[in-house]
């Protein structure tokens, strides 16, 4: 980091779990090969595979320290831990009449199930930090936050994008006018703490913290952190617990990816459930670079792109990304969703053209 550090409060995570759970088998990416031809050109085949026969994988060697990275959880602990109730809600985001995650997301706004409203509580910031105003206690942070934005921009999300690119033989630089650092759009960085819950709760949910879902923009990046919740939809319709490994990155692609590419790369159904017995009690703290092309990207079929087999909606009625992360974040937790024939546990809503599944 070149700007200057002021001190912050310690965020202590849960201890690492001690149970052997299911987990899901994922590649690891090392990111630093990308520097040398050869190094990227197997790369380009090892995230294609992998985002294509496990949805998931992970990233090591993305160039930040173990230190800059448990700073980085320092932080996103300010927002949440720091700020009073009252000058939260100034900063609420207010989700569901804007279609935009900027600002909190306060916990009970989302109806999970049977009733039960979510214990999530986040703070988001758009890639532009300067678009909105930031709680005081964020204030000493933001020349930091602004360079990790940065970094996860320019050295995560991009890299990946070409690598993506190069895995479909298509030109590197496809997705990156589509990603543009300063045209409106909303990719953002997101510090989400999920808080424990009753056994009522736990109950009435099936242990369900999030429902699960595909993201809705191209490449997610999570920053691994120890508390084992975070669940995959496998191809044999099992649900895997993701390893936690320090320091890494846990990637996924969500429906603009899979839009643009007809299928090519599909995005992958996850959801978040109670930790293990180990793990119980204490709040699971994330961070998290969502990102997604700029508003007025039509996701349609790039024109190098296969032909779409299980096709979403017509060419002529894609959706701008624009309109697609409005409608999705206006329905998310609030609308009516349908169960579909004979199952039970998915439910689906349309979105403009685009039919969404959501998944217990
Ligand atoms: O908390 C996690 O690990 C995943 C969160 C997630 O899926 C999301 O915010 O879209
Ligand atoms: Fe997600």
């Amino acid at each position: 980091m070149t700007v200057s550090v002021p001190p912050v409060p310690r965020y202590v995570p849960a201890p690492t779990a001690t149970e052997q759970l299911d987990y899901a088998d994922l590649p690891i990416v090392d990111l630093s090969k990308i520097n040398t031809p050869e190094g990227k050109a197997e790369l380009a085949t090892t995230v294609r595979d992998a985002m294509k026969d496990k949805g998931f994988f992970y990233v090591i060697n993305h160039g930040l320290t173990p230190e800059q990275n448990e700073r980085i959880f320092n932080v996103a602990n300010v927002p949440l831990d720091q700020v009073s109730d009252e000058e939260k809600m100034k900063f609420d985001g207010k989700l569901q009449q804007t279609g935009s995650y900027q600002g909190y997301k306060p916990r009970q706004y989302w109806h999970v199930d049977n009733g039960v409203r979510d214990q999530i509580e986040h703070y988001n910031m758009n890639k532009d930090l300067h678009r909105k105003g930031h709680p005081n206690a964020l204030q000493p942070y933001l020349p930091e936050l602004e360079e990790f934005i940065k970094y996860n921009h320019f050295n995560i999300l991009h890299p990946l994008l070409r690598l993506l690119a190069l895995g479909m033989n298509i030109d590197e630089e496809t997705f990156i006018p589509l990603h543009n650092f300063d045209r409106v759009g909303e990719t953002f960085l997101r510090f989400m703490k999920y808080h424990p819950r009753s056994e009522d709760d736990e109950a009435k949910t099936k242990n369900v913290w999030l429902k699960g879902h595909t993201d809705f923009g191209t490449v997610s990046i999570l920053w691994s952190q120890p508390v084992v919740a975070l669940q995959i939809l496998c191809p044999d319709e099992k649900w895997r617990y993701v390893n936690y490994i320090p320091n890494a990155l846990v990637i996924n692609a969500g429906d603009a990816l899979e839009f643009l590419t007809g299928g090519f790369y599909r995005a992958t159904i996850h959801r978040v459930v109670q930790p293990p017995e180990s793990q119980r009690g204490y709040p699971r703290l994330g961070v998290f670079y969502f990102g997604m092309p700029d508003d007025d990207v039509k996701l349609s079929p790039l024109p190098d792109a296969p032909e779409w087999v299980d096709r979403r909606f017509k060419n002529e009625e894609a959706p701008t990304m624009g309109d697609y992360r409005k409608g999705r974040i206006i329905a998310y937790g609030n609308s009516e969703t349908k169960k579909v024939d004979g199952k039970e546990t998915v439910e689906v809503q349309m979105i403009g053209n685009v039919l969404v599944k959501h998944y217990n």
